[in-house]
């Protein structure tokens, strides 16, 4: 069983409002999948469903296979960062964790040093919380996370509001706790540079829906790629787009720009297609996108899609 997570069609309302329409996910080991989507999309809500701090209005959770009543058991094995940790601004780092430590019931002591010296902090864990940075005090809350030895970790926004520095700390700790330490990772973050630097999988979500899984891999081969054309006529060549190619997915720019995300393997078909029907292109390239555009062009409202 190498599926961690597992939702079969989850639903979550508020009053009228469906926010997850029926979402179907799954978290495979090893991976370090971002969840990307803009505000509002879902993602906390999510995260919020998987900690258990919310109820779905229906659907199915599986974690590590284990469902209904096992699922408790099976959540042992998982660590949550969906909301700031509430430390104590007067504690230092140890004696933060050490509450904590008790609390979860954890009996081994060492764990506290052992998990202070992976993220780095080891050297400052006397100094009070309120005198770390912004980066260590979300090392702090990884640290938190880790003190259950999990082998999942899920991380709501874990960089916002970090400065360069701190955002590369928690990516080369992230990247660790991946590599050395086997831990599988669920990460959102609107900072989509740092996750293409890190994640192996991307889910895009808008509106409660995933509009698009990919691999980093596929991510990479199929879809970086665009055809960026400007043309005398873009009203035109839409008519034409559509009736040739059902499924297009295309954009619609000021000054007669058109990108087109899908097809770029045809795009010698494309270009034919337009000058013989009397279409003027004034300029038609290959442009490749970063996942920043290639987010754009998924949840824009007007894309064609
Ligand atoms: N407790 C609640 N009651 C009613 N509506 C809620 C509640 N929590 C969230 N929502 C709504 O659900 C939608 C999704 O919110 P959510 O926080 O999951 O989005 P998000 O993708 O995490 O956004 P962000 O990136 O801004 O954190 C929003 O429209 C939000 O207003």
């Amino acid at each position: 069983m190498d599926a961690i997570i597992q939702t079969f069609q989850l639903t979550k309302k508020y009053k009228d409002e469906t926010i997850i329409k029926p979402l179907d996910f799954s978290l495979k080991k090893g991976e370090i999948c971002a969840l990307i989507g803009k505000n509002g999309a879902g993602k906390s809500t999510f995260f919020k469903i998987l900690a258990g701090q919310q109820m779905p209005s229906s659907g199915e959770i599986q974690l590590f296979g284990k469902s209904g009543k096992e699922i408790e058991t099976a959540k042992r094995r998982m660590a949550f960062m969906v909301e700031t940790p509430a430390f104590f601004p007067d504690f230092t780092a140890v004696q933060n964790l050490e509450y904590f430590r008790i609390q979860r019931g954890i009996v081994d002591k060492k764990r506290m040093y052992e998990v202070l010296e992976i993220v780095g902090l080891a050297h400052e864990k006397k100094k009070r919380f309120n005198d770390y940075s912004m980066g260590m005090k979300q090392r702090l809350g990884i640290a938190l996370c880790l003190l259950s030895s999990p082998d999942c970790l899920v991380l709501d926004e874990p960089i916002n509001g970090l400065d360069v520095e701190g955002i590369m700390e928690i990516r080369k700790l992230l990247r660790k706790l991946n590599q050395e330490n086997q831990i599988t990772i669920l990460i959102s973050s609107h900072i989509l540079t740092e996750l293409d630097l890190l994640a192996t999988r991307f889910v895009f979500i808008k509106n409660g829906v995933i509009v698009d899984d990919l691999s980093r891999e596929l991510l990479e081969e199929k879809s970086r790629k665009q055809i960026l054309l400007t043309v005398d006529d873009s009203a035109k060549t839409v008519q034409l787009l559509e009736r040739a190619y059902a499924d297009i997915q295309f954009k619609v720019l000021p000054n007669q720009e058109i990108t087109i995300q899908n097809y770029v393997e045809r795009s010698g078909e494309i270009n034919r297609l337009l000058v013989e029907n009397g279409v003027m292109v004034k300029e038609f390239s290959i442009k490749v996108m970063n996942l920043e555009e290639y987010f754009l062009g998924l949840v824009e409202e007007d894309t064609h899609d």
